[in-house]
């Protein structure tokens, strides 16, 4: 049994000494043309905060936003509408601090007035970040008296700000904030002996990232069902054509290992036998039903078909216990929208435990208006599947009591 983790009420913290708190969330939120367009991560971030404020701790709160190329500021990534949206739903001033590297943060917490919060650009804005390193987390933890990490959907990442920040405090200035402790006990909790069937449905575009997840379910669940961008690598790999579809082609050795584990397992591989597909990955593209698994060239799989949709939800419907993560399709369209909804309904009728996770997912269910009707909606993706395939996350080690 792993130590229990470290929260908020085991840190000693002082109201009237008016202590800096570094604090690493996860608001890395879906944008459109510079404006949030599901802002469930902050929302999830604000007891946190508010404890904080309520302590009249100092914060500097951090996170990182995308994938930029780590060579410095990209307006596309700018955490800029996400400290107005924390300004607009604390009732505080954000200030954005971009020179915090070099300069520290002495200056602009020295400056700080009553009813304001620092919030650092991008972390991902240094390719320091993402590597780990331990030079950069010595800046960041400068003169900082205490490390809050309460980013849940960042915690199966190794950065910077995630294990060599916290690794510059000792363990007793050190916790996680509530929503790791919220996340945590209930993921634990749905898994501990779970009831079968399990259905695992995957989706999403980030392919590399979580087909290594995709492996280690073929020990946990009965059912997996792949939709997504993920599917065109395991359809590809099947000898289907997938036209122009996303395709990932130096993961087939281990699709191939997937298919052979879940075979071995008794697992059951769901994939789509029909298809939404358009020229190009745009939103006003013109939608093309394929009626088979194959896909002829020049057009590219956009979500799943009506048949599928229906096999998913029949096997959803039918389960215990189902996890989630990454929509069925570019939902964000709206014509392709269908087959991601038709999943998070069947999530809706199925009355076994539900858990919905990922940024995303996230954002695709409450777009739905079905939030309520899961069990659980997590803030994290990768997080929340790792966490139920049995794994450490390396951000949580690091808050784990001695
Ligand atoms: N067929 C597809 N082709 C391209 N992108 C897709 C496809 N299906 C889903 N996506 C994209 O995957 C993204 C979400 O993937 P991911 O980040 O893995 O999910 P989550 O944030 O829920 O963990 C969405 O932006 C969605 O548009
Ligand atoms: O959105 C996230 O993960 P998720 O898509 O698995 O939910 C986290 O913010 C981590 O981002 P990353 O996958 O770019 O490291």
């Amino acid at each position: 049994m792993a130590n229990r983790i470290r929260t908020l009420e085991d840190l000693n913290f002082d109201s009237n000494s008016q202590s800096t708190v570094f604090l690493r969330l996860d608001l890395n939120v879906p944008l459109k043309n510079g404006k949030i367009t599901d802002d469930t991560r902050i929302q999830a971030a604000l007891p946190t905060i508010k404890w904080l404020l309520e302590k009249n701790a100092k914060i500097i709160a951090c996170s990182h936003l995308g994938r930029p190329k780590g060579t410095g500021f990209e307006n596309e990534f700018s955490l800029a509408p996400v400290g107005t949206r924390l300004a607009e739903l604390l009732n505080v001033d954000v200030v954005l601090a971009q020179d915090f590297i070099e300069d520290g943060f002495s200056k602009i917490v020295y400056d700080l007035k009553p009813n304001q919060i620092i919030l650092l650009e991008n972390l991902r804005f240094h390719k320091e970040e993402q590597a780990g390193n331990e030079g950069f987390a010595n800046k960041l933890a400068r003169g900082v008296d205490f490390y809050v990490n309460d980013a849940f959907g960042t915690c199966h990442r190794a950065d910077a700000s995630m294990v060599a920040v916290p690794e510059c405090f000792p363990l007793e200035k050190r916790a996680a904030g509530f929503l790791i402790a919220k996340e945590m006990q209930f993921l634990e909790d749905a898994f501990r002996a779970p009831k079968a069937p399990v259905t695992a449905v995957f989706g999403g575009s980030k392919v590399s990232d979580k087909i290594d997840i995709l492996r280690k379910f073929t020990t946990i669940a009965n059912n997996m069902i792949i939709g997504g961008a993920m599917a065109y690598t395991f359809l590809k790999c099947k000898g289907k054509n997938i036209g122009n579809s996303r395709v990932e082609p130096d993961k087939f050795a281990l699709v191939d290992e997937i298919f052979k584990a879940a075979e071995k397992r008794n697992v059951k591989i769901y994939l789509p036998e029909d298809h939404l597909c358009g020229a190009e990955f745009s939103e006003n593209v013109t939608p093309v039903p394929v009626g088979a698994a194959d896909i002829p060239e020049g057009l590219m799989g956009l979500d799943i078909g009506p048949r599928s949709a229906e096999v998913f939800a029949k096997v959803i419907e039918n389960s215990k216990v189902v996890v989630w993560n990454g929509p069925m399709g570019v939902f964000e369209f709206e014509a392709f929208s269908k087959g991601t909804k038709a999943v998070a309904e069947a999530m809706t009728k199925c009355e076994g435990i539900t858990i919905v996770g990922g940024g995303d997912s996230a954002a695709a269910i409450v777009k739905f208006k079905m939030q309520d009707k899961v069990t659980h909606v997590s803030t994290g993706g990768g997080a929340s599947m790792e966490l139920l395939e049995g794994k450490e996350l390396p951000g949580i080690r690091v808050l784990r009591m001695k």
